[in-house]
This record gives structure tokens, sequence and C-alpha cells, in this order.
């Protein structure tokens, strides 16, 4: 068995001079929650480290740069969940925190219920000491820009973010943090932070993490889905596939994951044209953006 990292950056079209800064985001996302694992840290420790460089980064719909809901604010949803205990935490609709995915966890390690949303998830976060951050602070020029000229015509997305990992004792985790769709109805939740949606992990088959149009990835449990192919003996990718081209003929949509065995295979697979993608495993990083692309480099070179 052998521990991993695997990240997406949202099945999404990346503009051109976005391209290489979102490559190196997912690329350094994954080193960062494969340090994680070969610091003796837990699959759970290592998605939450690679989401939370993710949504610390301006160039990914979650946390700062979020994309903006029809008022022009910041909604978020995350979610974690640990294939070891089944346990999962999910957040929604949150305003006022820089890393959602960090009070998803807390959610599922500090109550005793498993989804917190909106005003109430904000009260727990400062009853546990989460810091409070500023609208201002998550919205970019970009984010705001790309309002505006979404309010006036095109659906253009931009990228959830995700992770899932193997470490040495075989368990799987998942997370899942997005700003969700542009210009969603004010209170809309996708399928981020949904369990069986938005992520899923269980030792006893693997875990995705998915992203792509909300409303339809719910609509087929799209995780879940996939996860139900490999307890029939699908390997990661086939399953994927299935999961993603069930996603299509059902509903039309699109949309990409990652996913992972308890054993360590590992896929990134999308039904869009790009999903800027990372995988860190026994000192060699891949990573790619277009359909059908897969780079290699051993973590000594530099990028
Ligand atoms: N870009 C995305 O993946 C969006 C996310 N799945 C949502 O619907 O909220």
């Amino acid at each position: 068995m052998m521990p991993v990292v695997v990240v997406h950056g949202g099945a999404v079209q990346v503009p051109e001079e976005r391209a290489e800064i979102t490559i190196s985001g997912v690329c350094s996302a994954a080193r960062s929650g494969y340090l994680v694992l070969e610091e003796g840290g837990s699959s759970l420790d290592a998605v939450v480290e690679a989401v939370v460089q993710m949504e610390n980064s301006p160039y990914f719909s979650a946390g700062c740069g979020s994309v903006l809901n029809v008022k022009g604010e910041v909604e978020m949803d995350a979610i974690v969940m640990d294939g070891k205990t089944l346990g999962s935490g999910s957040v929604s609709a949150v305003r006022d925190i820089a890393n959602p995915v960090q009070l998803a966890r807390l959610v599922m390690e500090k109550t005793s219920h498993a989804f917190l949303t909106a005003e109430g998830a904000s009260k727990f976060a400062r009853s546990v000491g989460v810091p409070e951050v500023s609208q201002e602070s998550l919205i970019t020029e970009y984010s705001r820009m790309f309002w505006k000229k979404n309010l006036l015509m095109s659906r253009e997305k931009m990228g959830t973010v995700g992770a899932v990992a193997v470490d040495k004792d075989g368990n799987v985790a998942c997370a899942t943090s997005t700003g969700g769709m542009p210009n969603k109805m004010e209170g809309r939740v996708g399928d981020t932070p949904c369990v069986g949606s938005g992520g899923y992990a269980d030792n006893q088959s693997g875990a995705v993490s998915a992203t792509g149009h909300g409303e339809a990835n719910m609509r087929v449990t799209l995780s879940r889905l996939i996860l139900f192919h490999m307890e029939q003996g699908q390997s990661a990718e086939a399953a994927s596939d299935l999961g993603l081209a069930y996603l299509k003929s059902r509903l039309g949509a699109l949309g990409g994951v990652v996913t992972v065995d308890p054993q360590g295979n590992w896929t990134s697979r999308f039904s869009t044209q790009q999903m800027p993608w990372a995988a860190a495993q026994n000192d060699t990083l891949h990573y790619g953006l277009n359909s059908g692309e897969h780079f290699r480099r051993s973590f000594s070179e530099q990028h």
C-alpha cells in the first residue's frame, strides 16, 4: 500500500493566463498534503492541509477567491470525511471565516452533529476560537470582476477544490471546499457539503472528492455512486468513469473527481475539457490540466 494525496482545483475551463499558476497551486497543495503523511499525519490531516492551501490561494473558488452569489457576497460550503470511522463534518453558507474546511473538521470532531449552516456555523466557529474575517478579505478583484461579468452575460465558472488521501495505515479521507456556483441565489447549497455528493470516504472501498454542477452531482450522489461501483469490483478509474458517464447520460451534466482506493491506487477523471489536478506518491508528483494530460516529475525537480 502506497500513501498518496490527490487534489483537484475544479472541473472548469481555466483562462489561459491563469493556467500555469493554477497548476502550480494544485501541485503545491498535493505536495504539502503528502508532507503531512510523510511526517506521520493521517489521511484526514493530509486532505485538510491540501484544501486549506487552495482555500488560501486566490486562484481557486474556495475560501479567498470564492465566486460570489447574486448579491455579490461570499457564501462557502465544505465537507470532510474520515473513512476509518465514517465520521463526517460539513458547513454551508458560511461567510466570515478563512478556511471552511477546518470548520467542517471541527463540526465532525467537536459536535454531535454532521452539518452546521449559515449563522449557526459562524456562532460555532466563534465558540471554538476560529477567527472571524471580513467579507472583503475573501473577495478578490477577479471574483468581483467575474461576478459583474456573469451578471451581464456568460455562465463561466471557477474551480471548487478537493482532495483525497490514503495514509500508511490504509485509512482514506476526503475534503472538498467551494464558493459554489457563480451568481447563485442567496442560501443556495450545492453538492460540496452533502455527504455522498461532494465527497465520501470509507475504508472499505475508497474516497472521492467531486466537482461540477452541484445540482446535478447531488441528484446522482456522485461520490457515493463511484464508491458503489468500486464495491462491485471496479477499479478507481473505471468506477469514476462510470459515475461521470451516468451523470452525463442521465442529466446531461459534466463534472470531475479525484478517487483513491485503500491500497493507494488513485485516479483523476473529468468529463469537462479541463480540470487542474495533482497527485503526490512515492517521491513523484503527477499533474495535468487538459483531458488526457499526465505529466510527472520527481519531488526534487523544480517546477
Ligand atoms: N465548481 C464547482 O464544482 C461548484 C460546486 N460543485 C457547486 O455546485 O457548488
